[in-house]
């Protein structure tokens, strides 16, 4: 049994069981190409319905070039191959989120990973603090590496057909909800989105870390691309059995973040996930996190409450929720990190 730093270690209840979990059920897998209007149907139905009861899917013909992703992901393994004192001198602080950091934590307890963000917009305001009073902005962002050469150049080129990807899944989405396909797109004119590389080295402790602890995503989706490695879990929305997620070679994994919940008003999903480690393989994953325009306030959509369906959440703001998220990531706080429930209407 390997030693490992008591920062690492998560409470007993969420510890990872490695027990087989009987594969009776999997994610959908929704076949993005489509010929006809029927097609469409078919997989605005699918998705729909994957939204409702997972919250997560996969995506197969996507568009996004296989090239691309393989370049990608040799680089990200490169970036991370080189020495500490590399990877130091792109190091993100509390002013700069955006470049390399170590010692994230989830929940407060570290996450046995390392990881590379990077800005679709560059440079992106959001708010300076999470005071709902405080009106001042400051500006992320990107920090480049100079090695690998090419690593720039492909980052920007992996978050323009990413980014293309997220508005197609959202349209379909918007349209699964019986709203029209761009009733959502307004909302990401001044998006916040950020990619972001994880590497998962071998750890001598599996049983009692985490790649990163159980969470839910913030934004509208996340479009994530993993290796072959697998360790991705999902909480099953109907009794909160981990899943895992298969990796399919050349698939996107897509899941509903919390801002879709509440735009959906509940009827989807924003899935709690985690990622278990091993001691053998080291294990690659880059998630998009396709985050609204920071001045957004999330509350139900009007088009979907009435009298049968009252909103279950009061309006916030997305940049403040981003901006109080974002603190909690660096260090051990005494307080919960913030969750959409805090803004739930009491039935
Ligand atoms: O590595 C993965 O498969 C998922 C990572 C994740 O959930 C995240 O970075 O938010
Ligand atoms: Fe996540």
């Amino acid at each position: 049994m390997g030693e490992i730093d008591p920062e690492f270690i998560q409470e007993t209840e969420y510890r990872p069981k490695f027990k087989t979990i009987e594969a009776d059920e999997e994610i959908p897998v929704i076949d993005l190409s489509v010929s006809t209007p029927s097609d469409t149907k078919e997989v605005v139905s699918k998705i729909g319905e994957a939204c409702k009861k997972w919250g997560f899917f996969q995506v197969i013909n996507h568009g996004v070039p296989l090239e691309l992703r393989q370049k990608i992901e040799k680089v990200a393994k490169e970036f991370f191959d080189q020495p500490m004192e590399e990877k130091r001198k792109v190091k993100r602080d509390e002013v700069n989120p955006m470049g390399y950091h170590d010692s994230e934590h989830t929940k407060n307890i570290r996450d046995w990973k390392e990881v590379f963000d990077f800005l679709v917009v560059d440079p992106t305001l959001i708010p300076a603090s999470d005071d709902p009073d405080d009106k001042e902005l400051r500006a992320m962002t990107n920090q480049w590496p100079h090695k690998p050469s090419e690593f720039r150049e492909l980052c920007q080129e992996y978050t323009r057909q990413v980014e293309k990807l997220a508005f197609k899944l959202l349209e379909l989405i918007s349209l699964s909800l019986g709203l029209p396909a761009d009733r959502l797109n307004g909302y990401f004119k001044d998006q916040i989105s950020f990619a972001r590389f994880n590497h998962y080295p071998p750890c001598p402790a599996p049983h009692l870390a985490l790649g990163v602890g159980r969470h839910k995503d913030g934004g509208a989706l996340t479009v994530l691309s993993q290796d072959d490695v697998g360790g991705l879990q999902i909480g099953r929305r109907s009794d909160g059995e981990w899943i895992p997620v298969k990796p399919i070679p050349d698939a996107f994994i897509i899941n509903i973040g919390n801002c879709m919940q509440v735009w959906s008003n509940d009827l989807y999903w924003s899935a709690e996930h985690r990622v278990v480690v091993n001691s053998q393989r080291e294990r690659f994953s880059i998630p998009f996190f396709f985050f609204p325009s920071q001045y957004v306030d999330i509350k139900p959509l009007d088009e979907l409450i009435n009298e049968q369906n009252l909103a279950k959440y009061k309006e916030f703001n997305w940049g403040k929720f981003f901006a109080s998220r974002n603190r909690s990531d660096y260090k051990k706080r005494e307080v919960e990190n913030i969750q959409i429930d805090h803004f739930k209407v009491p039935e």
